[in-house]
């Protein structure tokens, strides 16, 4: 479990960029939601350690953030940041991913496995001695994913994994956070995309200035007026409701409940 309580965080210059937030995350898929500068990132950054509390505690699995360093929290939550090209300096794919479990201080015999591990779950085999550099925008977001998981973190923070990917490349790394879901990860997606918190998020947490405003459902989240926050509902849910269909999280929800009451 990672547990926030009553967290704080004031940059210098006085920045009030968290005014008391208190969540527990455990196995599960959340979406961190809100308008730009509400303090979605602070607040990822405080559950690896990047950043400490100013005033409360961020506790993860029984560590307090504060007594713990980012290398240590690092091996339980993993953070995966936006524009995943900036973090890449290793020549090939193969010294990308293992440059995290070699600084975990494993065996060449396990880096190797983990390194092959990792590719296979993003569907990146193959493209071993591959420069990150010459990979697409689809295939980077999927090794900037196999780096972390190759530290075999229990959760796993992805900011914005599908802006700027295509319909298919925005699928896989759908998919990938499914099955990461169903083995066991904590997942906390940072997101704007109101399609992705309807079709993917079991419970979503919505802040704004620097406040949780909406902890709850993905149902409950949608019958917020997210106008308010600067935000849109997805087009489908809102044929859905006009119709009458009401809450559908995916087409083929969509579809069926169409042709149910047809
Ligand atoms: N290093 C910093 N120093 C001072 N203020 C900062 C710093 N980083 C962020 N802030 C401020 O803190 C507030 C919260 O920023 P944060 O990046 O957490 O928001 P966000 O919700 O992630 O925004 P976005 O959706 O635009 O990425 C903003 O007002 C921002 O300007």
């Amino acid at each position: 479990m990672i547990k926030v309580r009553n967290l704080w965080h004031v940059y210098e210059g006085k920045k009030e960029a968290l005014r008391g937030v208190s969540l527990t995350f455990g196995n599960e898929i959340v979406a961190l939601v809100g308008p730009n500068g509400s303090g979605k990132t602070t607040l990822a950054k405080h559950l690896n350690g990047l950043l400490k509390p100013t005033k409360g505690e961020v506790i993860v699995d029984g560590m307090n953030t504060k007594e713990h360093t980012v290398a240590e929290l690092a091996r339980v939550v993993g953070y995966v940041f936006q524009n995943p090209e900036h973090m890449f300096f290793e020549e090939n794919v193969f010294k990308e991913v293992a440059f995290g479990p070699k600084n975990l201080g494993l065996s060449t015999e396990e880096i190797e496995e983990r390194v092959k591990w990792a590719l296979k779950q993003v569907n990146l085999e193959g493209y071993e001695d591959r420069s990150p550099y010459s990979l697409s925008g689809g295939e980077k977001q999927r090794l900037a994913i196999a780096c972390i998981l190759a530290m075999k973190p229990k959760y796993l923070i992805l900011d914005e994994p599908t802006t700027g990917l295509d319909e298919k490349n925005a699928e896989r790394v759908k998919d990938i956070i499914r099955k990461l879901y169903k083995e066991g990860h904590g997942i906390l997606l940072i997101t704007h995309e109101m399609d992705f918190v309807l079709e993917l998020a079991e419970r979503v947490v919505l802040l704004y200035n620097g406040k949780e405003v909406f902890d709850g459902d993905v149902e409950g989240f949608f019958e917020l007026d997210l106008r308010k926050y600067g935000l849109d509902h997805p087009k489908l849910l809102t044929i859905s409701k006009e119709v009458g269909l009401g809450f559908v999280r995916s087409v083929e929800e969509f579809v069926n409940a169409l042709e149910m009451r047809t």
